[in-house]
């Protein structure tokens, strides 16, 4: 453990007290369990802070965070810190990414920024900084996103225009003085919003005083012969009337092109029960509001590149409809379009730092997120092996790729390690809520990462219609609509037993008979037809049957009844791994015969 960075962090939280306790304490390891903390990789350093809606009250000690000199990340935001922006923060020479966004911070910014010279990206808005702007940002070469907004700054606007890096900046909302200078003309006028914009000199001034006994001239056309004057207006009004044909043709040639090309067009929003990308763009453009990154994120696209991104939809999913985009530079994001969100804005961004916060490899990474009044959106990356639940029960046919035993395991470790984690979130009471084999994808590991976490706790309780997450939702949950961490064992042995019997946790038979797995294992493993349940793409392995009973185990002590009795997400990773190591240690699965081996496919076509 870095033991110098932990006892900066100790002074610096018991100046500071939260009114969310922290679980940093002496005794434990600043690197693997504390909240909130990164350190680099081997342990030595601590990197990142992110402490973002934990209560912190009061001055930023001085000497405490300054003391973490690795530090690259520092985000501080939604707290009550007051003071002056702390003049000992120059020690940081590493900081690349300074959140301290809605505080009580007040006085003058730092006069020189140059002293961190790998800064990227800074917040600084919604507090009191009074003074003027440096120009000493125009140093920061690095620098892509700054926010100064809804402060008291002062003085001219720094010239910025050398910054080639910058994508994102807002400086709207203070007492900045114009006028607005060409390089900040290319970013959206909401970036300089509230700035007193300074009229260019009063001409009259300079003008010598007219002479109150010269005639006023006649207007030219008075002096020109009435057909003249005539033909003349007939001209204007047949150039006004073709200019106004030219932009209507334009405009209509743009619409068809975007219903041509697949966009997020209006036909498709409307459909869904969303509004034209117009409207949708406008709307948006009213909230003044722009997509938020979070740390680390190396996406440079804005809302205006998503809305004029193609789209595919997805699905529709418990909490609204899920948006392939392509970017024009050929990325491709997963956008969330969320509906029924009940939180207000305060407490919806609260719950994004949680959900954003959370960095590991086996939960799926929250990029970004936009809140408006009337649109909520959520950015991921774009996962394009599909999720487990199109892995397992999609393309059933001639060209299935079987998913094999091994990947099967590190899924149901790997989303197991990442569950966990989400459970060690806000003082380990972070569910996730929605745990299903549609929310589980497979990284670049090819491990079990999870997704779409902490949602329930921004929507409306009577949101999720009650069939979509039926089949893994615990029994409790149905009568008190409430989830828990024990509900997302319960819905985790769900997908345990989809990934062992390759069934659907509700499904019909032949016969139209709808079959609830839980209950449908239940009564299987009752008779004693054990090896029955197993999924038929699994029987071409050997030695592996003892693991699978092993892991139907597993599966069946998380589905039970009794939430108090079902194993916690700690204790379900080290079983599995220990079914996983058992196997490691022992002879690799292999066809069973020389004849059954050539059916298989190959293990690198296999997922
Ligand atoms: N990041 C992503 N990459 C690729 N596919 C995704 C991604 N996120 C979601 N999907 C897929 O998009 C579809 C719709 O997802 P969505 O999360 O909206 O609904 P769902 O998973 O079916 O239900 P729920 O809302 O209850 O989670 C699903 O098939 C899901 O697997």
């Amino acid at each position: 453990d870095p033991v110098q960075d932990k006892r900066a962090l100790l002074e610096f939280l018991s100046i500071m007290r939260p009114t969310r306790s922290l679980n940093w304490n002496e005794s434990s390891s600043v690197c693997k369990t504390w909240t909130g903390v990164t350190c680099n990789q081997d342990g030595s350093r601590v990197i990142a802070v992110r402490l973002p809606g934990v209560g912190l009250n009061g001055q930023i000690p001085p000497n405490t965070i300054s003391r973490l000199s690795a530090l690259r990340v520092l985000s501080l935001r939604s707290n009550r810190i007051s003071g002056q922006f702390p003049a000992d923060f120059v020690e940081l020479k590493d900081l690349a990414f300074l959140y301290l966004q809605y505080n009580d911070f007040s006085g003058p910014l730092p006069s020189d920024f140059s002293v961190w010279k790998n800064l990227t990206s800074v917040n600084l808005s919604n507090n009191g900084f009074n003074g003027t702007v440096s120009d000493s940002l125009s140093r920061l070469t690095r620098l892509q996103s700054l926010s100064l907004a809804n402060n008291s700054l002062s003085g001219d606007i720094p010239d910025l225009s050398v910054l080639s890096t910058l994508q994102h900046i807002d400086l709207s909302n203070n007492n900045l003085n114009g006028p607005i200078p060409n390089w900040l003309q290319r970013f959206p006028s909401s970036s300089y919003e509230g700035i007193r914009v300074i009229p260019p000199r009063d001409l009259s001034i300079s003008q010598p005083p007219r002479d109150p006994t010269r005639q006023k001239p006649k207007a030219h056309f008075l002096g020109l012969s009435k057909t003249l004057f005539l033909l003349l207006v007939i001209a204007v009004c047949i150039v006004a009337v073709s200019a106004l044909a030219f932009v209507l043709a334009v405009c209509y040639l743009r619409r068809k092109l975007r219903h041509g090309d697949g966009m997020i067009s209006d036909n498709k929003l409307q459909k869904k029960g969303g509004m034209s990308p117009e409207k949708f763009v406008s709307r948006m453009e009213d909230a003044n509001n722009r997509l938020s990154f979070f740390e680390g994120c190396n996406y440079s696209f804005d809302l205006e590149d998503l809305l004029r991104a193609s789209a595919e939809v997805l699905g529709k999913g418990t909490f609204g409809t899920t948006y392939k985009a392509v970017l024009e530079d050929a990325t491709s994001v997963a956008v969330k379009r969320l509906k029924d969100v009940a939180a207000g804005k305060r407490d919806f961004e609260q719950q994004m730092e949680i959900i954003g916060g959370i960095k590991h490899e086996n939960v799926v990474e929250l990029k970004a997120y936009y809140y408006s009044k009337d649109e909520k959106l959520m950015v991921y990356d774009y996962f394009s092996l599909g999720s487990v639940a199109s892995l397992l029960h999609g393309n059933r046919g001639e060209n299935r790729i079987p998913l094999d035993w091994e990947t099967r395991m590190k899924i149901a470790i790997g989303a197991a390690k990442g569950i966990s984690r989400i459970h060690e979130e806000n003082n380990g009471k972070l569910v996730h809520g929605n745990i299903k084999s549609s929310n589980i994808f497979l990284n670049s590991e090819r491990n079990g990462c999870v997704s779409d976490l902490g949602l329930t706790a921004v929507m409306s309780p009577l949101a999720p219609p009650i069939s979509r997450q039926a089949g893994y939702r615990a029994p409790e949950v149905t009568d008190t609509r409430k989830s828990s961490q024990l509900s997302d064992v319960y819905s985790f042995g769900v997908v345990l037993l989809e990934l062992l019997t390759g069934k659907s946790p509700i499904h019909t038979t032949a016969g139209d008979e709808i079959i609830h797995l839980v209950r449908w294992v239940h009564s299987v493993v009752r008779e004693e037809w054990t090896a029955e349940v197993f999924d038929i793409e699994l029987l071409r392995y050997t030695n592996i049957e003892e693991e699978m009973v092993e892991m139907l185990q597993i599966a069946m002590s998380c589905v039970v009844k009794a939430p108090d009795q079902r194993p916690r997400m700690s204790d379900l990773v080290r079983l599995m791994e220990n079914v996983g190591n058992r196997r490691a240690a022992s002879l690799e699965p292999k066809p069973k015969s020389e004849n059954e081996a050539s059916e298989t496919s190959t293990p690198s076509e296999q997922i």
